[in-house]
This record gives structure tokens, C-alpha cells and sequence, in this order.
């Protein structure tokens, strides 16, 4: 499993680089715009300045609207600030249709610029507190517009967590859709350390986090600890050798 981390700024992206033999992907975002709200492009070419060459830099493109053009232009110019991985969250899209074609932009506006980039095409696991597309069905979307992974992440970032929306059991699913579609799964929203037996168990390639790796498990009022980041890595790595000892066993 890939971890992925969230800093908000180029601050936050050096402690990360502190740390980034704990880590797979530099996540760039402006949480203050939003669960997955966009940064400056500025911010993303600092931030891609800042982290070794060898981490893939991630940026949002935000919690979009159902504006296939504006979107297909905000996730190029992610891609021209130096982001690989260009992630979008489905926030204003109430149907997959309306999400495939939103997709189906980015992938072309990001691939034609940057044929290796990595699409995520994200939903929310809270998708009922904001009236967008079924968690279960973003596999589906992803593959039909030709993104790279599915993900889900939490809209509201209340304290309820990912597994209080989407259960372990849907999870997995939404885990086996993906990979069936020959995508990978990303799966977030206010994780825990708790949360990795289940999220080894059950697949998942890429795990997002921020409040975990933030001082006091607060993602606006902490700031990412490095040796939080090792931790959790710690405790990961823990998870996947003991589940693939149970797998072994069998
Ligand atoms: O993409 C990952 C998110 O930033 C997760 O943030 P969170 O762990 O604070 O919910």
C-alpha cells in the first residue's frame, strides 16, 4: 500500500520531505478551500522544487463543479505546475454521466500535455450529506473516462471517518470494482492507525492521509509531524507483513 500525504503548503511539504523515505506521494492541497481544494500553481511548483525527484507530486483540482471545460483547464494547469498525479473530486456532479464527462476532460486535457500522468478521479464517502455520485460507483466512472484510479475521500471533514459512511464491507467492494476495472483504489477520509488492518486486508493500493500525520490528529490547527509520518509508515508496514503471513499460512 502507497501512502500518501496531504500538507497545505510549501512549509508543510518540507516537513514532508523530511520524511519522505516514509512516504510514496507529496499530496498538494488547500484545505481551506475544501476537502480536496486546490492549491496555487505556484505552490505546486514550489512544492515539486522542494520534494525528491523520485516522489510523485500530487495536486487536487479541487471539489469541482459540473464544468467539464473548467475543469479539463484547472487539471492542465496542475500538470503544467508539475503535478503527475492529478486528482479531482466529483463534488458538483449528481449523476455518473455527468461525472464520466467531466473525467473523460481532464484525462484528455492532462494526457495529451503529459501521456504518463496518473488520473484520480475521486468521490466522497459522504456522498449522501452532499448530494453527488454513489461512493460504488467511481470504479465504474474511472474506467469509462480512462483515469488511472478511484478513490473516495470524506466531503465533510467533521471527525466522521471513512468507514463511518462506507463499511469495511463496501469498501472492499468498492476495492474488488477497481481493480476488476484494472484501476487502482484510493481510499481517505480522516484514516487512522486503527484503520490499516482493514484497509491491508481488503486491498487497498493507496491510503490518503493528513489529520493522522498532524500534530494532535487536527488537520486545520496541527501542522504535519515527520516523525508522525514515520509512525504511521511504522505501523503500516507492520500491517502488510503480518496480513501477508495470514495469506502465507492458508
Ligand atoms: O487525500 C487525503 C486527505 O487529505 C485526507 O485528509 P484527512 O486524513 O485529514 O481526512
Amino acid at each position: 500500500m502507497l501512502l500518501l500525504i496531504s500538507p497545505d503548503g510549501v512549509e508543510e511539504a518540507l516537513e514532508c520531505a523530511k520524511a519522505a523515505e516514509h512516504l510514496d506521494i507529496v499530496d498538494v492541497k488547500k484545505p481551506d478551500e475544501g476537502s480536496l481544494g486546490a492549491n496555487y500553481p505556484w505552490v505546486i511548483r514550489e512544492i515539486r522544487g522542494a520534494v525528491p525527484a523520485d516522489k510523485p507530486v500530487s495536486a487536487t483540482v479541487g471539489d469541482v463543479p459540473y464544468k467539464p471545460g473548467t475543469v479539463a483547464q484547472a487539471a492542465l494547469g496542475a500538470a503544467v505546475s508539475g503535478a503527475t498525479y492529478i486528482k479531482v473530486g466529483l463534488y458538483g456532479c449528481t449523476t455518473p454521466d455527468q461525472a464520466i464527462e467531466v473525467m473523460s476532460g481532464v484525462v484528455r486535457a492532462v494526457k495529451d500535455y503529459r501521456p504518463d500522468a496518473f488520473v484520480v478521479a475521486s468521490g466522497y464517502a459522504d456522498a449522501h450529506r452532499i448530494g453527488c455520485v454513489n461512493p460504488l460507483s467511481l470504479p465504474d466512472i474511472a474506467r469509462r473516462s480512462g483515469s488511472d484510479a478511484a478513490m473516495l475521500d470524506t466531503a465533510v471533514k467533521d471527525g466522521s471517518r471513512l468507514f463511518d459512511h462506507v463499511p469495511p464491507a463496501a469498501c472492499e467492494e468498492f476495492v474488488r470494482l477497481a481493480h476488476e476495472a484494472g484501476l487502482l483504489a484510493a481510499l481517505a477520509g480522516s484514516v487512522k492507525v486503527e484503520d490499516l488492518a482493514t484497509l491491508t486486508r481488503i486491498g487497498t493500493d493507496i491510503v490518503g492521509v493528513r489529520g493522522a500525520v498532524c500534530e494532535g490528529g487536527d488537520r486545520n490547527a496541527g501542522r504535519i509531524q515527520p516523525r508522525l509520518v514515520a509512525a504511521f509508515r511504522a505501523e503500516m508496514d507492520r500491517h502488510a507483513q503480518e496480513h501477508a503471513t495470514s495469506v502465507a499460512a492458508l
